[in-house]
């Protein structure tokens, strides 16, 4: 429920507003959050209602879905990642479901500066909200945009070390990981069910017992090992679990920064290739959960084992010590640059991918001239560099292999020496030197399978660098101020200096200036900064002196989004794998086949099955057609300003005219800015500027 005027209206509200976003926070664990910032934001909202909610959440790096639910039904579906929220009754307050403790629901109620924690009975949450009924309402389910925004590296030149990112990507699941060791330390010690139950067996034997106590010792027996067995189940579950949380929230958090990626970041990366590094949540998943299902078992029952073994006799508390030390020895010492071994490893694993993907991405090329032999010998050299990195890492892992199963051996031997002795001397009975034969031998045993579970660790470590390589991309920075539109824009570029090398600036002093709904051909010559300048204007770079303003407000002060919903960029050929369809309407579900129809007709494309699925080439459509289909895209939008940088420079005579028509009408509803090198086209633009260099003068 909400009042019709604004937050700033009504400082209840308001303040409640504020100590609801800063619980939400808290609670997604998302510390970026400065509380002037947000209060701004809540005080410039048009009204209090949740779509304004939904709105300040999306700029402050909160997804907030609205979704129709009963009070029941959202406590169900809500956890402490995934809060419902809605209004009070009253209009004031807000309150918030995030998950179960013990039959209970958690609630938050902000209101005012108050936030109160509770845990209430899902019949009763209707009565909370204020209302008689329990009755369908409009809910909102809080997530963060970027789920792992606290696992990227703080220091730009730096990147996080592996294993605290990796502790920083399962911090959403710590609770669970919590319970998985508890789990675990509890499998371990039902694990010993079996060596103590022969310890008892052997002792019964000896002294001469039979029939009955078998009988309950068998029964015994069975109920441990089932248990365990059924720990063990529930345990796989919980592993499950996490790996599909952890599968989701990257794609998410993906989803969330690649459109955000610095434009620069591209000058020297591929970003397709980047994305590659994603499956390397394979990896974490893969090894994860072995270390965390096979691994964690193992130590805990070693070490559970070993702490047994120290009981019967001082003797094999010796033992248990120096198998430690050497446990130690081979993990740390033998392991030593194991870690960067294998990130070299999945490096060079990257590069032959990547230049697999640049064959692919290059049909002509590598398939005449001396392209195919290229491809072969370029793939044979990266495929050496792996095997090389591969067998350095492998080195590491043969010491720690060879090293865990020569202790294998040595602790072997030694145990039943020692036990032998202490048997023979009468310090130890029969049982127990067979109880803790079962129990060392099973410990030692895992020491060979060890060495696979140190690679699983080292694999791990260098899936999540590569991960963390794409959460490291750095983002756009934004500032604060909507963009304010209303028709066409103006433009004032006023003293520009730019340039990629300083030494050779692309514009020094370049001023100019676009009335709303002018047509202007931008006219330069080859490298004349063409693409530099659209970049500029759209925010994809920054001057280095000068200034930019699009309707009298400074480029720099808006806020990038608001910027880009309201200018369109035709540059060179993007198409993604979809049909023309979507490739035109980019999934608005506002703008209708026959909206799409209509862009495409306009710019001359007209007969064509709209379902017809396009490669990022632009086949199975021509190229002049592709360059349509971008050109419809752009005017679907209803641009303030359109900028079509060179892309129509090829085209010819004919469907520049028609495109012409289209996109240069005094009357077409946007300021439009055509970059090109043709005389010919600028002549069809209202007035022409020249740039004021070429890059080859
Ligand atoms: N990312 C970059 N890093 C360094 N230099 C760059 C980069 N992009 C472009 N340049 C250089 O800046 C100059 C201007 O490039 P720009 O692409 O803006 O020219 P253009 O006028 O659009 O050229 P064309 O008409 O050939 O597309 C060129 O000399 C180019 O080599």
């Amino acid at each position: 429920m909400s009042t019709a005027s604004g937050f700033k209206e009504h400082p209840h509200r308001k303040q409640s507003t504020l100590t609801l976003l800063e619980f939400l926070f808290g609670l997604l664990e998302m510390h970026n959050q400065a509380q002037g910032p947000t209060e701004r934001l809540i005080e410039s909202a048009s009204d209090d209602s949740q779509a304004a909610l939904v709105a300040i959440g999306d700029h402050l790096g909160l997804n907030m879905e609205s979704v129709l639910l009963t009070p029941t039904a959202a406590a169900n579906a809500s956890a402490p990642q995934t809060p419902l929220l809605t209004s009070l009754s009253d209009g004031y307050g807000w309150i918030v479901l995030y998950g179960f403790r013990g039959g209970k629901v958690r609630v938050a109620l902000a209101q005012g500066e108050v936030i109160e924690e509770r845990l209430v009975k899902p019949a009763d949450i209707g009565k909370l909200l204020g209302r008689s009924d329990a009755g369908i309402s409009e809910w909102l389910l809080a997530q963060a945009q970027a789920p792992f925004e606290n696992a990227v590296s703080q220091d730009h030149h730096a990147h996080m070390p592996p294993f605290r990112r990796l502790l920083e990507l399962l911090r959403a699941d710590r609770h669970d990981l919590w319970l998985l060791l508890g789990l675990a330390l509890g499998s371990g010690l039902l694990a010993l069910a079996s060596p103590v139950a022969v310890q008892a067996l052997v002792n019964t034997v000896a002294m001469g017992g039979m029939g009955q106590p078998l009988i309950v010792l068998a029964t015994i027996l069975f109920f441990f090992l089932s248990f365990a067995g059924a720990v063990y189940v529930l345990e796989s579950y919980l592993v499950e679990i996490v790996q599909r949380r952890i599968f989701v929230r990257l794609a998410a958090d993906l989803a969330y920064r690649l459109p955000r990626v610095r434009s620069d970041t591209y000058d020297s990366q591929h970003g397709a290739e980047l994305v590659n590094r994603f499956f390397d949540v394979l990896t974490l998943q893969k090894a994860g959960s072995s270390l965390l299902l096979d691994g964690l078992s193992t130590v805990v029952q070693t070490c559970v084992g070993l702490i047994m073994l120290a009981f019967y006799h001082p003797f094999l508390l010796a033992f248990d010590v120096v198998l430690l030390l050497a446990i130690t020895a081979i993990v740390f010492l033998l392991g030593r640059g194991a870690v960067t071994t294998a990130i070299q490893e999945s490096i060079s694993k990257y590069a032959l991918v990547a230049w697999l993907e640049s064959v692919a991405g290059n049909i002509q090329t590598f398939k005449f001239g001396n392209g195919a032999t290229m491809a072969a010998n370029r793939t044979d050299q990266l495929a050496l560099d792996y095997l090389t990195a591969k067998r350095q890492h492998y080195r590491v892992l043969l010491g720690q292999v060879i090293g865990s199963v020569a202790l294998y051996a040595i602790a072997s031997t030694a145990l039943l020496a020692i036990g032998g002795y202490l048997v023979i001397d009468g310090h130890l009975t029969l049982g127990q030197l067979v109880a803790a034969e079962l129990i060392v031998s099973s410990a030692l045993l895992a020491l060979i399978k060890f060495g696979k579970h140190l690679e699983g660790f080292y694999d791990l470590m260098a899936g999540t660098d590569k991960i963390g390589h794409l959460l490291d991309l750095p983002l756009e920075a934004s500032a604060e101020v909507d963009a304010e539109f209303n028709g066409p824009a103006s433009l004032t570029i006023s003293n520009l200096k730019f340039g990629f090398n300083s030494h050779r600036p692309l514009f020094s002093d370049f001023s100019m200036h676009v009335q709303p709904g002018e047509k202007i051909a931008i006219l330069g010559g080859p490298g004349s900064g063409k693409t530099a300048l659209a970049s500029l204007l759209s925010g994809m770079r920054q001057a280095q002196a000068g200034q930019i303003q699009i309707n009298g407000q400074a480029l720099n002060d808006l806020r990038l989004s608001s910027l880009r919903q309201n200018i369109a960029v035709v540059s060179r050929l993007e198409i993604f794998h979809d049909s023309i369809l979507e490739n035109v309407r980019l999934g608005d579900a506002n703008v209708s086949v026959a909206d799409v129809e209509r862009a495409l007709a306009k710019v001359g494309l007209t007969g064509m099955d709209l379902d017809t699925v396009m490669s990022p080439g632009g086949s199975p459509l021509a190229n002049s057609q592709a360059i349509q289909v971008m050109l419809a895209r752009a005017i679907t939008s209803r641009p303030a300003l359109l900028i079509v940088d060179g892309i129509l420079d090829a085209l010819d005579a004919q469907l520049q005219q028609k495109l012409a028509s289209a996109l240069f009408a005094a009357d077409a509803p946007w300021t439009l800015l055509l970059l090109t090198g043709s005389q010919e086209l600028a002549a069809l633009c209202g007035r022409e500027i020249h740039l004021p260099r070429a890059a080859h003068d």
